[in-house]
């Protein structure tokens, strides 16, 4: 019968609304059409809110009166577009209204600005609901921060069953897209990072120059100036020529454990393209909600009122 609960299913909704996944990849598109930058946003969208728990579009939800969402949160921050995740979710419930989950959109629409972005095309299944809380007293024990040890990173990843190449791979992100100044100039100020390329630095240093950075100023770093809107491997060069922007990018490129995997993907894009859509694929179905479990929003910020 129809309660039945399959977990993740290829194309989960080809009966209940065979176009939904057409929808959000004609969505994704005319919005990267747009600005450019909305295909960052769902790339790093899954992070935010797979590795949090569970892929169930906590990451979406605003605070609450009683509560600060996982969003409004430092470790969220630079987190953008959200806006547009509602234009995504508008144009699937003017087809098949409350069939299609918030946490699928966001996993989809993830799985399409990769490929927006030079990427793979990486099938993913559907079926995920929505969760019905966020909360931001628990993001730090699931988010590495970006000074974290090369150890508590891989710890964190293997939790959801993603190994050492595929930590590397997903790292791999940062191929595309800006890192804001206020979570650079610790390396910056007081001394330089004796580590940084020096070339680099003199571009920080011109791109970040307040060791306290003017808060509207928008200030920032693009994380790879060689190809900032293509998802490639001149990331795993970057970080070998010790340009790596955050602490967590120079470790990848130097603990002993993850270093060779670093070559390999700096030499070998389709090497970095396998191992990144089989970890991007095991962070989508990272303890999802299906079944009869939370349910499809009809807002993606908010949770459904209960009558
Ligand atoms: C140890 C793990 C990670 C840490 C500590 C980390 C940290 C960060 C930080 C601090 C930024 C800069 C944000 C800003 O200043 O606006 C950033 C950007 C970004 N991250 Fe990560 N990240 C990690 C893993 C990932 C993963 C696994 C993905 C995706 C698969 C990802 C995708 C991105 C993207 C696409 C951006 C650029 C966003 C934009 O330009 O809007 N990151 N990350
Ligand atoms: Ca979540
Ligand atoms: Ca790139």
């Amino acid at each position: 019968h129809d309660e039945e609960d399959n977990g993740l299913v290829m194309n989960f909704y080809k009966d209940t609304c065979p176009q939904a996944e057409d929808i959000i990849k004609e969505q994704v598109r005319l919005l990267y059409k747009r600005h450019k930058n909305t295909a960052f946003s769902w790339l790093r969208n899954i992070f935010h809110d797979c590795a949090v728990q569970s892929c169930d579009a906590s990451l979406l939800l605003d605070s609450t009166r009683r509560t600060l969402s996982e969003k409004e949160t430092d470790r969220s921050f630079g987190l953008r577009n959200f806006r547009y995740i509602e234009t995504i979710k508008e144009a699937v419930e003017r087809e098949c209204p409350g069939v299609v989950s918030c946490a699928d959109i966001l996993v989809l629409s993830a799985r399409d600005g990769i490929v927006s972005l030079g990427g793979p095309y990486i099938p993913l299944r559907t079926g995920r609901r929505d969760g019905r809380k966020s909360r931001a007293d628990i993001l730090e024990n699931y988010l590495p921060d970006h000074n974290e040890s090369m150890s508590v990173v891989l710890e964190r990843f293997a939790a959801m069953g993603i190994d050492t190449p595929g930590v590397v791979a997903l790292l791999g992100a940062h191929s595309v897209g800006r890192t804001h100044c206020v979570k650079l100039v610790h390396r910056l100020y007081p001394q330089v990072d004796p580590v940084l390329n020096p070339g680099h630095v003199e571009h920080m240093l011109y791109k970040c120059p307040d060791e306290i950075p003017d808060p509207k100023a928008v200030q920032y770093v693009r994380n790879d100036r060689g190809t900032p809107m293509i998802l490639d491997n001149n990331y795993y060069r970057n970080i070998l020529d010790n340009k790596g922007l955050l602490i967590v990018d120079h470790q990848l490129a130097t603990d002993k454990r993850t270093k060779p995997y670093v070559k390999k993907m700096a030499k070998k894009q389709d090497y970095f393209f396998k191992e990144f859509s089989r970890a991007i694929t095991i962070l989508s179905e990272n303890n999802p909600l299906t079944g009869t479990k939370g349910e499809i929003r009809k807002q993606c910020n908010v949770a459904n009122k209960l009558h």
